[in-house]
């Protein structure tokens, strides 16, 4: 498992690009035939990714959790981005498709990732936060999320919400996890945009053409930069930090929170025209 070590707002302002991208961006996730993680320091953030070949890929646990099994004193978030797949927990068995989302709860011991077919493998993205208590394991299948609706064509930030682990959904301790999908010929997410320094936020850009890229914003907002993100790339976005992105071509994106609250609307909104 890699370590990583959060940059502060302090520090930041003076990061070069390759800084800025080594602390804030994950680039190899998603490697046919594996399972890997990493470990943030940020809100104890564990955010990984298991693409099953022809043989399953299970949970395991590592040196850095000191624990027996992964989900000892964690929880986990799974969703599917990728072809059909099976995830197993205990013995019990969840069949999803592309876009559906899986959380399991504390005190889980044998979990295990399969595709069902090897030429299109399922690619399931993990995220991970310490947990209090045990939430039932339960999946939710996309046809059954009510997306939220946002944004206008006038603006380009035409895209619906699908909240899947939060209050009213899939219940949890903190993890908070949805995705976003945008409409056609609308290219930006979260803008106007926000922060939430009782959260911290992590973004996977998927389903992006591999030759265009997300330029996505970040810092606090009178002190922006920004990162050129490709396919299935995340970004970790402090509490300081606002999240936006604006693609050179369509795009979606998994959102996912731990930290202090789970609601979902608690968002500082950083107005447009007051942006650096
Ligand atoms: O497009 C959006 O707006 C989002 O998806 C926002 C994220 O869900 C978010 O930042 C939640 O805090
Ligand atoms: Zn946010």
């Amino acid at each position: 498992m890699k370590l990583l070590q959060m940059a502060d707002a302090v520090r930041y302002p003076r990061m070069t690009t390759a800084e800025l991208r080594k602390t804030f961006l994950l680039e190899d996730l998603f490697q046919p035939g594996k399972i890997g993680f990493t470990y943030v320091d940020l809100d104890r953030t564990v955010i990984g990714s298991a693409v099953p070949g022809a043989q399953p890929l299970s949970l395991p646990t590592d040196p850095a959790l000191r624990s027996d099994f992964f989900l000892e004193r964690r929880e986990l978030g799974v969703l599917n981005v990728g072809g059909k797949g099976t995830v197993s927990v205990d013995g019990q068995t969840f069949a999803t498709d592309k876009l559906d989302c899986l959380y399991v709860g504390r005190g889980s011991k044998e979990v295990t990732f399969s595709s069902e077919a090897e030429d299109d493998p399922a690619a399931f993205y993990l995220l991970s936060y310490p947990a209090h208590a045990q939430y039932p394991t339960a999946m939710v299948k996309f046809a059954d999320l009510q997306p939220l609706h946002l944004g206008a064509v006038e603006t380009c930030n035409k895209r619906s919400i699908y909240k899947a682990i939060y209050a009213d959904g899939l219940k949890s301790c903190q993890l908070v996890m949805g995705f976003t999908l945008l409409e056609s010929g609308s290219n930006w997410n979260t803008m106007p945009p926000h922060t939430h320094f009782r959260r911290s936020e992590v973004y996977l850009y998927f389903d992006l053409d591999p030759a265009h890229r997300v330029v996505h914003l970040m810092g606090p907002p009178q002190e922006t930069r920004h990162l050129l993100v490709s396919n299935r790339q995340v970004i970790v976005s402090p509490g300081w930090s606002i999240h936006a992105g604006v693609g050179t071509s369509r795009y979606a994106f998994c959102w996912g929170m731990g930290g202090e609250n789970q609601a979902y609307d608690d968002m500082d909104g950083a107005p447009i025209a007051e942006l650096r």
